[in-house]
This record gives structure tokens, C-alpha cells and sequence, in this order.
């Protein structure tokens, strides 16, 4: 393994900073040594520190989505919307946290509370494709719980980690209150093999959340969020608005070139609208702009993550053809050595065995259907269950596929991809372990305390032993 990791811009191949990998069990015992200060922290301070830290992104703000877009290749539009999340998630957080966890009276004859405390030490495992907005929504609402953070941002991504961390620490957040962490899977295994650490909170793929549920088999104790992928379906069904439609696919399936944990993967569409369908959607993804982040006009979409990325997914994509999916347009680099793909579509109707793994890119497989029973079968056969969406159909309908489908988020004429951060977030089988996140992270960050408490012991008064 490197000792150093080489943070490289998707959209031009040059390099932005080299980092040392640093050692986890340092990080850890600093980190574990410092929770009780942190957790006796005022919680009116926490939050100052923590408003503080959003207004030092706001006015850096430009800076900020700079380095996200030139890490990330994601254009810079998107990269700025990516920081106002990140500003927006501390009021949220501060809401969510006095609404979800809050102190409260206990009623009933003896005096009671609950209350919250910080579990302590929590590990948060970052992805490359938010890797501001993302880990920021684990970080906040663990800081605000009184939980110290080690932070270890995708490896793909450690220029964005490095500047957000310094965010924390300017607002006055100490260094082993939030500490960073550079280095790939290695030190993310080291990281959470330690038996101080009290929590995990993870965004990546199932395969990784599955790797980090095994490693915690023996720590029920240790609580563990996990964030994972998507093979998420959208129905186009009963509607004439085809060209909404179109735009919602596109929207849905290519946005972030398709590196959305959320985004459409799989279009299922009633046969006999499908001719009417693709004569509106065609043309739009072949007016698809893909460029560099900077690019004037700026591009719709960027490349993918990197050259390994690229291949993969046009390994993913062959093995698809191969398997007897129709090409409607070819998955291809647009570029010979940078990781730009064009926007793709496959006709799978014809093509029932095919993978049900994630596929993190721009490709998205339609299959046409008939009858809605059929949709709604077809939308949930698949082990994961993150969003889904129905575009046209009746309300009874909607009402309906609201009521089979198998997902954390299930949307009506709308994308499946950009959930508010003010709801919760997350998905069941293999897209998350039942622990939302976004308006919900603040139930895996403390954990509930019941008292109930008298001022004297009164036992004997009460049972009537002694008089009162
Ligand atoms: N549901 C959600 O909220 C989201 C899910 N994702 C999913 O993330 C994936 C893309 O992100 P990637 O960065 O490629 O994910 P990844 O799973 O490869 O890596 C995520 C993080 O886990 C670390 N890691 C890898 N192996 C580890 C191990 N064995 N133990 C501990 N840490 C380990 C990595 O270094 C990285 O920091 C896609 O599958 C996507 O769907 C991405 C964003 C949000
Ligand atoms: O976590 C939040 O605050 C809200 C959820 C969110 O931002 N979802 C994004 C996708 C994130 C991803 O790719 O993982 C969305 O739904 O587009």
C-alpha cells in the first residue's frame, strides 16, 4: 500500500495535492481521549460552533464548490449546490436534533426524564460522489450530539475531506473533536476493527456496508448507519406528458452522471406508450452536454470518477449486450483517456436474468411492460430498495405502488434523485440497515437515557412505612 494518496481531476487527468495516509490507532486514541470534553460541551456551544462552521462555507462558498468540481468532475452548478447542502444541513440538524432527541418530562406519578447522550467515538466512511455534503450529514448531526468525529473521506476525494475538516476546526471545532483521516479501505478497516470506536457512519456501496456489518458481527454495541447504493426503478405509466416525462428520466437517471446513489437505473414502461416514449426521450439525451466542470457553457454532466470507473462500467454495459440487451444508445467514452462517458440506454425487455448489481453510472435500462400489476413486480424485483418513482397513473395507482413498493423513498411525478435533506433518508434491503439518515441522523447519534427521580429517597414514606 501507498503511504501517499494522489488526489487527480476526472476532467483534465492533472493532479491537486498529495496526502500522507495517517495512522488510525493514533487518530482513535486522541479522539477517544477527548469525548468527554467534547460530550460536556454545552449543547447552546456546540450549536454557535456548528453555525459558525456553516457561515465560514458560506463565505468561502465559491472556493469551496471549486475544489468539489475540479475533484469530483462534477460541473460547477451542481458542485455549488452541493455547498449550499452542506450550509443547510446545520439548521436542519439543530432542528432535528431538539424534534428527535430532545430532553422531555416523563408524566406519570413519580417524576421522570429522557434524555440523550453521545455514544462517544463515531467513525464516518465517506463516498466520492458527495464527498462534502454527505460525510457533512453524518459529521454535523454527531457533533451536535456531543460525539467526537474521525473522519475518513473516499480516497478518491481527500482534497474535498482535507477542506471540510478545516471548516470544523476554524469554527472552533478542536482537532481531535473532528479528525481526518487519509487512506483508502485499509485504514477504513482499521479504523472501525478498533474497539473504541462507538459508532459507524457509512456511505458507499452495499458491498463495502456488507464488509463493515461483518467486521462489527461481534459489537452489538457498536451502532452502525449505513447509506448504500440502488438499483432504483421509475414507471412511466397511463399519461400524455411525455415530454415532463422525458425530462424527469433524465434528470433521474443522468444527473451527476449518473453517480447518485438515488439515480433511475432501471425505466419500466408500459408497452404501449414505449414508441411515444423514446421519440420524446431520444432526442434529449442525445442533446445531453457532457463536459469538464468549468466548461462554458456548462455541461449537464461530467465524468465519471475515474478511468477504473469508466471501464467498469463499460464491462457492466458489454455484459449486458451480451447477455441479449438491445442497444438503444451505446455506452461509450467520449474521450480516450479520461473518464467521460456518453449518456446510455438499454433495452433489457428480453433480457430476465440479467445482474441486479448496481450499476454507478450513466446507463439506464428500460424494459417495457403490460399491465401495472407487472410494473410494480418488476419495480421491487431487486434485493435493494432505496427510490422509486411512478410518473403518470391515477392517484388509485399511485396509492397503489405506493403501497407495494419496497423502497425508503417512493416519489409520484417526480425524480427519483434529489431527496430533501429535511425528510428522512435511506433505504431497506440492500440500499440500508433501517437507519435513515438526513432528518433521522439524529436517532443514531445518541442514545436514549430514562430516569425517573425524586429528590430524597422516599421509598419508606411511600409505602406508607413512615408517616409523610
Ligand atoms: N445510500 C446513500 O446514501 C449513498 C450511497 N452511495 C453508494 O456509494 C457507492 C459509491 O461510493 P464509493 O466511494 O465507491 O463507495 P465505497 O463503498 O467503495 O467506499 C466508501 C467508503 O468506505 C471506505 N471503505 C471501503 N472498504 C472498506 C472496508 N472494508 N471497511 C471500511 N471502510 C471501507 C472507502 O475507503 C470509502 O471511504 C455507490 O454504490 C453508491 O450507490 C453513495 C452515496 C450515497
Ligand atoms: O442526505 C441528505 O441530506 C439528503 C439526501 C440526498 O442528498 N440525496 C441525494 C443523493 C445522494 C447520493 O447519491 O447518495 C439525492 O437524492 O439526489
Amino acid at each position: 500500500m501507498p503511504d501517499q494518496i494522489v488526489s487527480v481531476e476526472p476532467a483534465t487527468g492533472h493532479e491537486i495535492a498529495r496526502f500522507d495516509m495517517n495512522d488510525a490507532e493514533a487518530a482513535v486514541q486522541n479522539a477517544h481521549a477527548a469525548r468527554a470534553e467534547w460530550a460536556a460541551t454545552s449543547l447552546s456551544d456546540r450549536v454557535a460552533a456548528l453555525r459558525r462552521f456553516a457561515e465560514l462555507v458560506g463565505d468561502e462558498a465559491e472556493d469551496l464548490a471549486t475544489l468539489i468540481a475540479r475533484e469530483t468532475g462534477k460541473p460547477l452548478w451542481e458542485a455549488r449546490t452541493e455547498v449550499q447542502a452542506v450550509i443547510a444541513k446545520v439548521e436542519i440538524s439543530i432542528t432535528a436534533f431538539a424534534e428527535r432527541t430532545g430532553n422531555k418530562d416523563l408524566p406519570g406519578p413519580v417524576s421522570g426524564a429522557l434524555r440523550h447522550k453521545p455514544h462517544g467515538v463515531m467513525a464516518v466512511l465517506g463516498p466520492y460522489n458527495f464527498p462534502a455534503h454527505l460525510p457533512n450529514g453524518h459529521i454535523v448531526p454527531a457533533l451536535l450530539a456531543g460525539n467526537v468525529v474521525l473522519f475518513k473521506p473516499s480516497e478518491k476525494t481527500p482534497a474535498v475531506g482535507e477542506r471540510l475538516v478545516a471548516f470544523y476546526h476554524r469554527a472552533g471545532i478542536g482537532d481531535d473533536i473532528v479528525k481526518l483521516l487519509i487512506g483508502g479501505a485499509e485504514q477504513g478497516r482499521n479504523l472501525i476493527a478498533d474497539r473504541r470506536v462507538d459508532g459507524v457512519l457509512f456511505t458507499g456501496s452495499s458491498t463495502t456496508g456488507i464488509a463493515i456489518s461483518k467486521a462489527l458481527a461481534e459489537r452489538p454495541g457498536t451502532i452502525a448507519a449505513l447509506e448504500m447504493g440502488g438499483n432504483n426503478p421509475l414507471i412511466v405509466w397511463d399519461t400524455d406528458r411525455f415530454a415532463d416525462a422525458a425530462a424527469i428520466i433524465v434528470q433521474s437517471a443522468y444527473t451527476t452522471a449518473g453517480q447518485r446513489c438515488t439515480a433511475a437505473r432501471r425505466l419500466i414502461v408500459k408497452a404501449d406508450l414505449y414508441d411515444t416514449l423514446m421519440a420524446h426521450l431520444l432526442p434529449m439525451v442525445d442533446r445531453i452536454v457532457t463536459g469538464g466542470p468549468f466548461d462554458d457553457p456548462q455541461p449537464f454532466m461530467g465524468p465519471v470518477i475515474d478511468n477504473a470507473a469508466a471501464d467498469a462500467l463499460l464491462v457492466a454495459h458489454q455484459r449486458l449486450v451480451d447477455s441479449g440487451a438491445k442497444t438503444v444508445r451505446p455506452l461509450r467514452r467520449t474521450s480516450p483517456d479520461l473518464p467521460f462517458l456518453s449518456p446510455a440506454i438499454l433495452d433489457v425487455t428480453d433480457t430476465p436474468q440479467r445482474s441486479d448489481a448496481e450499476i454507478f453510472g450513466p446507463l439506464l435500462q428500460v424494459m417495457r411492460v403490460s399491465t401495472f400489476d407487472e410494473a410494480i413486480a418488476a419495480a421491487n424485483d431487486t434485493a435493494y430498495g432505496l427510490s422509486a418513482s411512478l410518473v403518470g397513473g391515477s392517484q388509485a395507482q399511485y396509492d397503489r405502488f405506493w403501497q407495494r413498493s419496497r423502497a425508503g423513498i417512493v416519489n409520484w411525478n417526480r425524480p427519483t434523485n434529489g431527496a430533501s435533506s429535511a425528510a428522512p433518508f435511506g433505504g431497506i434491503g440492500l440500499s440500508g440497515n433501517h437507519r435513515p439518515g438526513a432528518y433521522y441522523a439524529a436517532d443514531y447519534c445518541s442514545y436514549p437515557v430514562t430516569s425517573t427521580e425524586a429528590d430524597l429517597p422516599r421509598a419508606a414514606i411511600d409505602v406508607g412505612l413512615v408517616p409523610g
